[in-house]
């Protein structure tokens, strides 16, 4: 960690109002109305972002316990979209389009502060209690999900990217790091440091996020994807629980190695191959089906995150299917390579 969280007392100066742009050398003011991060107490830093902590602060006023993310350089922004402001502000939007949503961390207001850090701006959340991430919730329990446990997790984040797929948001980050886990089950997706309108066209080449969990047209390198991105990810997500382990196992390096050399094809194969069928054969049918419609290798064939929650896993509608016609053998088509869901039907 870099720097601690500066500890701020209150009413020290007035909220900023103005946050400053470069453009081309000069000058140009954009007003944006922010709250005064001098108003908050930081108590304890809870987490690292890409661009500095999560703390555990109290709002003076209110005597509320909230999340402040604290985004270093955050007002730093320049007039071709480049620079942290302008992810900053999408960022903040796709988060208030969510509100309300259980499933998506509640964004309340964002802070800046003039005698604080010059350019630094501060999303102030609800705070979401215990700290543990999906991440840590797999490592504590050394063993993988029980499919019921799967389904109640997957319902919830299916429906919190159903939501902010409704905005016309795609996160781009959905991995097991940026889901909240509360003791009881509760989950909620957060890291929204990469989400941006849904757009057909003029995604940057390079993916984002975690390469692990990125789907095949990001790895492929193409301008155009949208929301079916997160739903690849989320099938990710869906098969780790079930596994107790990543889908996908590819180093960023090897990655890097192969995106270098120019070979995007096996970008994509290196993942596949690190991945040992066996570790679904005990899902069901219903549960491998729904994997494979949210892992389909071309996203125009990917279920959307609403029609997989009508998907029979979760309404139970399977059993009397199953008996009077059993489905075939649920495959996933990778081309060049032997489908990893190609287990036969139980
Ligand atoms: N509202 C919250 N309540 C409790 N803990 C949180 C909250 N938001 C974030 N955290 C903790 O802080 C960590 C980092 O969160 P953050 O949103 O910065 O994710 P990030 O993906 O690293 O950042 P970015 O989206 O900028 O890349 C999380 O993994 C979590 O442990």
């Amino acid at each position: 960690m870099e720097a601690a969280l500066p500890v701020t007392a209150r009413n020290k100066r007035p909220a900023r109002e103005e946050a400053h742009r470069a453009d081309a050398g000069k000058k140009k003011r954009a007003r944006y109305e922010f709250d005064d991060i001098n108003e908050y107490e930081m108590l304890k830093e809870i987490g690292e972002g890409a661009f500095g902590v999560v703390a555990k602060a109290r709002d003076h006023r209110t005597g509320e316990t909230v999340a402040v993310k604290w985004i270093r350089g955050g007002l730093e922004g320049n007039s071709d979209g480049s620079g942290l402001l302008p992810a900053v502000v999408r960022e903040a939007g796709c988060l208030a389009a969510c509100r309300g949503h259980p499933g998506i961390v509640q964004i309340k207001t964002v802070a800046a502060g003039e005698d604080t850090a010059g350019n630094d701006l501060y999303i102030v959340m609800e705070l979401f209690a215990g700290g543990a991430t999906l991440r840590s919730e797999l490592a504590t329990r050394g063993r993988p999900f029980s499919e019921d446990e799967a389904r109640d997790a997957m319902k919830q984040l299916l429906e919190a990217a159903e939501k902010l797929h409704a905005t016309g948001t795609i996160h781009r980050d959905i991995n097991p790091d940026n889901i909240l886990a509360a003791a009881g089950g509760e989950l909620k997706l957060c890291g929204f440091g990469c989400a941006t309108p849904a757009r057909r066209v003029g995604c940057p080449e390079k993916p984002v996020g975690m390469l692990q969990y990125c789907a095949p047209e990001q790895l492929f390198g193409l301008s155009c994807y949208g929301p079916e991105a997160d739903v690849w990810t989320l099938g990710c997500v869906m098969a780790e629980l079930l596994a107790g382990e990543a889908l996908f196992t590819a180093t960023e390096e090897d990655y890097m190695i192969a995106e270098r050399i120019n070979m995007r094809d096996d970008i994509v194969s290196m993942g596949v191959e690190a991945f040992d069928e066996t570790m679904l054969d005990h899902v069901s049918v219903a549960g491998r089906e729904l994997l494979a419609g949210l892992l389909a290798f071309h996203s125009d064939e990917r279920l959307t995150a609403a029609e997989a929650l009508e998907h029979r896993w979760f309404t139970g509608e399977e059993d009397e299917e199953v008996q009077e016609d059993p489905p075939a053998a649920v495959e996933l088509e990778f081309p060049g390579f032997e489908s990893p869901f190609a287990a036969p039907v139980a």
